[in-house]
């Protein structure tokens, strides 16, 4: 039989960093929700791609997780931080994402959470905004004398350079086994969640600055009729003051925000999506673990 590789890899960092940018540059899709705001990845999302890597036909499988979280102690980051831990539990391969330049006391917290007896590679991202190439030899090295890494690599994520020098190091370390899914399988995530994070992804990207991190999508209604898929979304939000903040002036903001989601929709399921979206009110749903568990923060 044909030798095969397969593994789970877990990519994880501090907020902003860019685990996100970098799974769906890695799967060629884009799954995993991102913006310019910390935060924006609440949930553990599996991108799985499988492609022949040195001679060898390989299948990696992401999981993006959540940056870890030091400064703010509710009960969703508490969920958030425990899906970091649960997803190095149990993976072959851990990507250790920093930014070029910038190492903080963040980053080496996530460092010292990642399990020695699995080989860990550090992703330097963003290096395209590096304008003198030269000044990433210094950066790697003082990386590379943190800890053993199986390798060390400078990338950009967002410009997709370097991605397959990740890839090559990272197959080596993955075992020689059996694949895991079907070779045509992108994720393990529903569609139904998938389009909640699309919207969530244009309230980060489309509302300013002042929008609360808290506020979520719920999918109220998924149905598919004569092929079109039938999406009812509710946006709550914590306050009134947030829901005219979304809706904006004569509804404009609310309207931009469905129809780019539903723009992404219709590409990422190939077909057509009516999408019709609410904002609501509901109190403090941040803070309470029973609400947390009613949206699916698992
Ligand atoms: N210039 C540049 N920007 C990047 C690159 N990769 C990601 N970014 C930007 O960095 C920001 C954060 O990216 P995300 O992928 O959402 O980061 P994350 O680490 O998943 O963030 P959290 O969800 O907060 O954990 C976004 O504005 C991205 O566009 C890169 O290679 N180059």
């Amino acid at each position: 039989m044909e030798t095969t590789r397969c593994g789970v890899i877990a990519v994880v960092g501090r907020p902003n960093v860019g685990k996100s940018t970098l799974m769906n540059a890695l799967v060629r899709e884009h799954l995993s929700i991102t913006s310019s705001k910390p935060q924006t990845t609440r949930h553990r999302v599996l991108g799985v791609i499988t492609e022949t890597v040195k001679n060898t036909p390989t299948q990696f499988i992401f999981v993006d997780t959540p940056g870890f979280q030091t400064k703010h102690s509710n009960a969703l980051n508490k969920t958030m931080n425990r899906a970091v831990m649960t997803a190095l539990a149990d993976v072959h391969a851990v990507l250790w994402v920093v930014e070029q330049g910038k190492l903080t006391s963040a980053d080496t917290r996530v460092l010292e959470l990642c399990p020695q007896h699995v080989p860990l590679i550090a992703v330097v991202n963003k290096v395209d905004m590096l304008k003198d190439k030269g000044l990433v030899l210094p950066f790697l090295q003082k990386v590379a004398d943190l800890r053993s890494f199986a390798a060390v690599v400078p990338l950009s994520a967002e410009s997709a350079l370097n991605l397959d020098a990740l890839k090559e190091a990272l197959s080596t370390t993955l075992p020689e086994q059996a694949f895991y899914y079907d070779e045509d399988m992108l994720t393990d995530r529903p569609e139904k969640f998938l389009a909640a994070e699309r919207i969530r992804e244009k309230l980060f990207r489309l509302v300013g600055d002042e929008l609360p991190y808290t506020c979520t999508v719920v999918i109220d209604r998924f149905v598919i009729e004569e092929g079109r898929r039938m999406i009812h979304a509710s946006i709550l939000v914590d306050r009134a003051s947030h829901k005219a903040m979304i809706i904006g002036k004569g509804g404009e903001k609310l309207k931009r925000i469905a129809s780019e989601a539903r723009q992404d929709m219709e590409r990422l399921f190939d077909g057509s999506v009516h999408l019709e979206t609410w904002v609501k009110v509901r109190g403090g749903w941040a803070d309470n673990a029973s609400v947390l568990q009613t949206l699916g923060y698992d």
